[in-house]
């Protein structure tokens, strides 16, 4: 999973270095994207595509529709993060529902089919036609081996039980500890953490979720487990944004994050001891 060739039949975006071009792109000064498959294509070729903003999704469906009038019938899309997902229902009155307006771009492209890697809910799987979950399992275990010590697993909410249930079992039955964010009822705004658990001194906390944006569930979360007395707190988010809040998060007691490039090439920050371990394709400029 975590290391992807390149061969004629993978097209990366945004385009990153590889033997042979396969296409060309630019945008115009007005904007508007352009671009130009450079060879026929493969009848079944894999798009494997990092979002980037939602200009990046225009350049995912100019180069979907280039591909089928080069020949390509059956296409694959990886799109590891999905845009609008952590959107899935409409929460105050006058939002979009912005996972269903995502996921019916992507369907009116009738991919062959659509590899998501632990997408925020089941709701985006469910909006989508053929799509294929990737989960974090193998991701988390590679970090487990990584951090090499005893660990308990940390539930951040309660949406998240299932899930991290379920890697538990994967985990040989690491222990689990079950937090909840408290809200304020009337915006949905986070307004505290509580942590199910009497001390855990000596312990290492490991806290899984699918994303880390703004940071407030885990500088909450990471100062209530210290205030049990945790030793150690790791964050392993498959899809980090890289936050503004880099330094709340440190202050909170988080020790490290470990994530994927699903979002970013390369997280380097001074603040915190942020790793990268997965790569689910070449950075842009890397040959792999
Ligand atoms: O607290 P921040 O980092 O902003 O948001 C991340 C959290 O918000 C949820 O959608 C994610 O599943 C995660 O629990």
């Amino acid at each position: 999973m975590a290391n992807f060739d390149t061969v004629n039949s993978r097209y990366f975006l945004p385009k990153a270095q590889q033997e042979g071009e396969l296409f060309k792109q630019f945008t115009f000064g007005s904007g508007e994207n352009h671009l130009q498959i450079l060879a026929p294509s493969n009848k079944h070729v894999e798009i494997m595509f990092r979002y980037r903003g939602d200009q990046s999704i225009i350049q995912l469906l100019l180069l979907t529709d280039a591909l089928r009038r080069q020949g390509a019938n059956e296409i694959d899309l990886y799109i590891p993060y999905f845009p609008g997902a952590r959107q899935d229902r409409v929460c105050n009155q006058g939002e979009p529902l912005s996972a269903k307006v995502y996921a019916d771009l992507i369907n009116q492209q009738q991919y062959h089919k659509v590899y998501l890697f632990d997408p925020h809910s089941d709701v985006v799987v469910a909006l989508l036609n053929n799509a294929q979950v990737i989960k974090n399992h193998q991701f988390i275990k590679d970090v487990v081996n990584e951090i090499d010590r005893d660990l308990i697993l940390i539930s951040p909410d309660a949406g998240s039980n299932k899930k991290i249930f379920e890697l538990s079992s994967q985990l040989g039955g690491l222990p689990v500890v079950r937090a909840d964010k408290l809200r304020d009822v009337s915006n949905g705004a986070i307004i505290g953490t509580e942590v199910f658990c009497e001390d855990l001194s000596g312990k290492t906390a490991m806290i899984v979720d699918d994303i880390c944006a703004g940071g407030r569930t885990f500088i909450e979360l990471a100062k209530k487990l210290k205030a049990k007395n945790c030793e150690k707190i790791i964050l392993v988010v498959s899809h980090y944004e890289g936050s503004a809040q880099e330094i709340k998060l440190q202050e909170s007691g988080i020790d490290a994050v470990y994530t994927t490039n699903s979002l970013q090439d390369l997280v380097a920050t001074k603040f915190l001891n942020v790793k990268n371990i997965w790569q689910f394709m070449p950075a842009q400029g890397e040959s792999k």
